[in-house]
């Protein structure tokens, strides 16, 4: 793939609503040649009002976004709590609804809800299946090719919890996660900054992409037609690695933008602001509903000053984030290059990941016909990804199984 060509017009907005007629997954992705995305002028033209920061973008919108993003709690299931507990069993449940129903039919409005939860179950298993009850099918496709592995972090190895600072992932999934680095090349590409991912995850062999792709660590191949800004450096073990940083020229805006939004948010109660280096993330997940629209203002009114910034939203998070033309799945494509893995039949790249911002990824993969996205989640989503896994605990599993198909297998 040559890195330095302009094939992509620039195009940044939030994710496109992706079309229910993309949902069919296929049942097996044949390879071919990925079409390149992203060109050297990273840094977008584009006028104010594509920039993600609409003119008519009030922080009234922000709000339905943030509530979309954010389901009510609305039934005897929790919605608001967003990791829905590893004993969800969607056959038990469906049994259970049907038999309330048939001797207690005046239960039928109060579990309305509970059924609309098993019936998008369902959909969610049938547009995305499980990638553990897939798994044959996944590793049949994998047969004679290099399985390139990219795992998110929050959400995906860690559990979402209250704090951000407290998301550790366990030690069980730090040996599984060790482990399939073993067998298959592995990079971490998180919206935590990258050394705060690195701290979490605290393994040395894998590969780290922070700030959504924006801070990348990958390995030195002196064959790569790396852009000019990808500089050599050494990481902590004083390995000699590359280093891509597109947006380092907003570091100080980001910085700037940090302290104003701490400043801003200092008085709501529950309001947390994360730098994470190229962007920063403003969690209201602690904030009572009544006060989000608050939080959005003070988003919208810091970065109304700032052009070169966008907003998108995350899992009760709104990401500050520069204007160019970077995402995860741009990141996935990189990192594959610099591990000498782009443009190769037998290569199967793997991404696993939860949030919006993984989207990017899984779309690349999609539309490239290049490998296979899982989307973590228990609740229904639209997605790119091929298949789904419920929670961490089964991201875990799935991890686990790779490591035995590849010991067992006989290539
Ligand atoms: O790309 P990721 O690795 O998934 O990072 C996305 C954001 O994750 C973190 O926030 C999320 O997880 C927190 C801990 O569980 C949770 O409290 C928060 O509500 C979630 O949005 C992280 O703190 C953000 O900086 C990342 O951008």
């Amino acid at each position: 793939m040559d890195l330095k060509s302009n094939h992509t017009a620039p195009v940044l907005a939030d994710p496109a609503p992706i079309s229910k007629s993309r949902l069919v997954a296929s049942s097996l992705l044949p390879y071919s040649s990925p079409a390149p995305v992203f060109s050297p002028n990273l840094l977008l033209t584009v006028p104010r009002k594509k920039t993600g920061i609409l003119d008519d973008v009030r922080a009234s919108s922000w709000l339905d976004a943030m509530k979309s993003s954010s389901p009510r709690h609305t039934s005897t299931r929790d919605y608001n709590h967003e990791i829905v507990s590893a004993d969800t069993d969607v056959a038990y449940r469906t049994w259970m609804v049907l038999f309330l129903f048939y001797f207690y039919p005046s239960l039928i409005l109060i579990q309305v809800n509970e059924l609309l939860y098993v019936l998008y179950s369902l959909i969610l298993q049938v547009k995305y299946p499980s990638a553990l009850s897939s798994f044959e099918q996944i590793t049949n496709f994998a047969k004679g090719k290099r399985i390139a592995l990219f795992l998110d972090y929050d959400g995906t190895l860690s559990p979402i919890v209250d704090n951000p600072d407290f998301a550790f992932m366990s030690i069980d999934m730090r040996a599984a996660v060790a482990k399939v680095a073993k067998y298959f090349p592995t990079a971490i590409i998180s919206g935590r900054s990258r050394d705060k991912v690195y701290d979490f995850v605290g393994l040395t062999d894998l590969y780290y992409a922070g700030s959504h792709g924006m801070d990348i660590m990958g390995p030195i191949r002196e064959s790569s037609n790396d852009p000019p800004n990808c500089i050599r450096s050494t990481d902590k073990q004083g390995k000699g690695v590359k280093l891509f940083q597109p947006a380092s020229e907003f570091l100080p805006m980001i910085d700037e933008v940090f302290n104003s939004l701490v400043n801003s948010t200092k008085e709501i109660k529950g309001a947390k602001v994360e730098n994470n280096k190229f962007c920063v993330s403003v969690h209201y997940r602690n904030v009572d509903e009544k006060n989000w629209k608050t939080v959005a203002q003070c988003v919208h009114d810091v970065i109304r000053n700032y052009p070169r910034l966008r907003l998108s939203h995350g899992r009760k998070v709104l990401e500050v984030r520069p204007v160019i033309d970077w995402d995860k799945g741009k990141a996935l494509i990189f990192l594959l290059e610099s591990l000498g893995l782009s443009n190769h039949d037998d290569v199967l790249p793997i991404y696993v990941g939860d949030d919006r911002t993984d989207e990017d990824a899984f779309k690349v993969l999609r539309e490239g016909n290049l490998g296979y996205g899982i989307l973590v989640s228990s609740a229904p989503k639209e997605s790119n990804a091929f298949f789904s896994l419920r929670d961490p605990q089964e991201v875990m599993e799935f991890l686990k199984s790779l490591v035995n198909w590849k010991k067992t297998s006989v290539l």
